[in-house]
């Protein structure tokens, strides 16, 4: 047996990423409803934006030899956002502009309102501006034709705002996938039912479909199964008939109770279910028929780690997002405001939190208690702290990497 049978994460995030098919259909949808999900076509733009030039300021507008500190122009016209007169505005004249107004022919400065002194129908210039001053050149945005966005980019917020100021009221995305979860063991009960004594109440699915939500799959929830081998496989063979992703939590590891693994083997295959991270060792990857299965471990701080560290990534490229083993998440450097000594061997996710302190050094503080039980510590903090597998010993000072929670590498195509 080898030294050490744990695989280390970036080996288990490819053998997940090397299951995952990219998904071949495409539906087009109405914006809102492709948040969070991947463009699956590249998207070129219809038209400029902006459409022509515009003022970026509310003022006057004139040509640029006209823009001189002392200049008296006459006010010839008033030009308001969606104007469509064409103005003749001459030499030696000007006119009265909104933010936003297309810039009239001959035209090329706008002065602010602020830095002319208005009287009647005139205006006198207290500053000399250069040509082209507060002006949005037609394209300044986005040049028709652009590729504007990606296949394989997940669309966030900006994305929408960038597909509407084309006109766009629809995009192409991959079509949704649908997870399927469960948690097993005795000992759980859901919210609402009396505890019995040995009883917990059960959280692993509420908190697995609350992170998976932001990658917006379709879930199906099989509810809490007993650890019963013949209930655990019936309920993992209908969530493997309806789904493309079948998720459990608990009994995976090496108690008596612990069926996971065996069923996965009995109904289809075990890729691998050791991983060298904490909190997450035992974590199983298989397939049942066509679907893809991940066991998390039971204890909640697990589960959690396993489902961003693992789960995500090969979420992220079912839905057709190109996904990087080593950067799916967002990692920056920290110096360690403590000393620490560990057992070596995995790859430590400490549950921490950081700062930016008043000389800009990002400092992390390790949260006091970092059971794999205790999900206070996730709500108290604010990033992960990565300890590597062969470090035994820190000192305060020492640099280390986190990852903030929440934020995605962005690994766009
Ligand atoms: N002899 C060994 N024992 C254990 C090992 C090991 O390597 N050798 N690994 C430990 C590690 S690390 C973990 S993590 C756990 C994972 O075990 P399981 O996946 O088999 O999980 P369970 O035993 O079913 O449960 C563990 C713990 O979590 C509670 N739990 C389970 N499901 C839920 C849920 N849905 N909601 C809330 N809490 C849940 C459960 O009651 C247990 O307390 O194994 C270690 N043991
Ligand atoms: O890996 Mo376990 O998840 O250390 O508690």
């Amino acid at each position: 047996m080898a030294a050490n049978p744990w695989l280390p994460l970036q080996d288990a995030i490819n053998l997940l990423l090397s299951s995952a098919p990219l998904p071949a259909e495409s539906v087009s949808v109405p914006l809102l409803e492709a948040l969070n999900r991947v463009a699956s076509q590249d998207v070129f733009a219809p038209v400029n934006v902006p459409p022509c030039d515009n003022s970026a300021m509310d003022g006057y507008v004139m040509h640029a030899d006209d823009a001189q500190m002392g200049k008296q122009l006459p006010v010839v016209a008033r030009i308001f956002a969606g104007d469509s007169k064409d103005y003749a505005i001459a030499r030696g004249e000007c006119a009265r502009i909104m933010t936003g107004a297309p810039i009239p022919a001959m035209c090329n400065a706008v002065v602010m309102q602020e830095d002319v002194t208005a009287q009647d129908d005139q205006i006198t210039l207290n500053e000399t501006v250069g040509a082209g001053a507060n002006i949005r050149p037609v394209g300044t945005d986005i040049v028709s034709g652009d590729c504007i966005i990606k296949a394989g980019s997940r669309l966030t917020p900006a994305h929408l705002t960038l597909l509407s100021s084309l006109g766009l009221a629809k995009v192409s995305v991959y079509p949704s996938i649908t997870v399927g979860l469960l948690a097993t063991g005795d000992e759980l009960k859901a919210a609402g039912e009396p505890l019995a004594k040995g009883q917990i109440y059960e959280s692993n699915r509420i908190g697995v479909a609350a992170l998976l939500h932001q990658c917006q799959v379709t879930l199906i929830d099989y509810g809490i199964v007993p650890d019963h081998p013949p209930t655990i496989r019936e309920t993992l063979e209908t969530a493997a008939q309806q789904c493309d992703l079948v998720i459990s939590s608990g009994g995976v590891s090496v108690g008596d109770a612990d069926f996971i693994k065996d069923i996965l083997a009995e109904l289809g295959d075990v890729a691998f279910w050791k991983v060298a991270i904490k909190p997450g060792k035992p974590f199983a990857f298989g397939h049942i028929n066509n679907a893809l299965f991940c066991g998390l471990p039971g204890n909640p701080v697990s589960a959690y780690v396993t489902t961003e560290q693992l789960v995500f990534p090969l979420i992220r490229q079912l839905q057709g997002e190109q996904v990087c083993a080593h950067s799916h998440r967002q990692h920056i450097p920290a110096v360690l405001s403590t000393s620490i000594k560990r057992r070596p061997g995995r790859l430590d996710f400490q549950r921490a939190t950081f700062h930016v302190d008043a000389d800009n050094k990002v400092v992390v503080t390790p949260h006091a208690k970092q059971s794999s039980g205790v999900m206070t510590g996730i709500v108290q903090a604010n990033c992960y702290m990565l300890i590597p597998a062969d470090v035994s010993e820190l000192q305060a000072g020492d640099s280390i990497m986190i990852q903030p929670f929440s934020i995605w590498e962005n690994t766009s195509a």
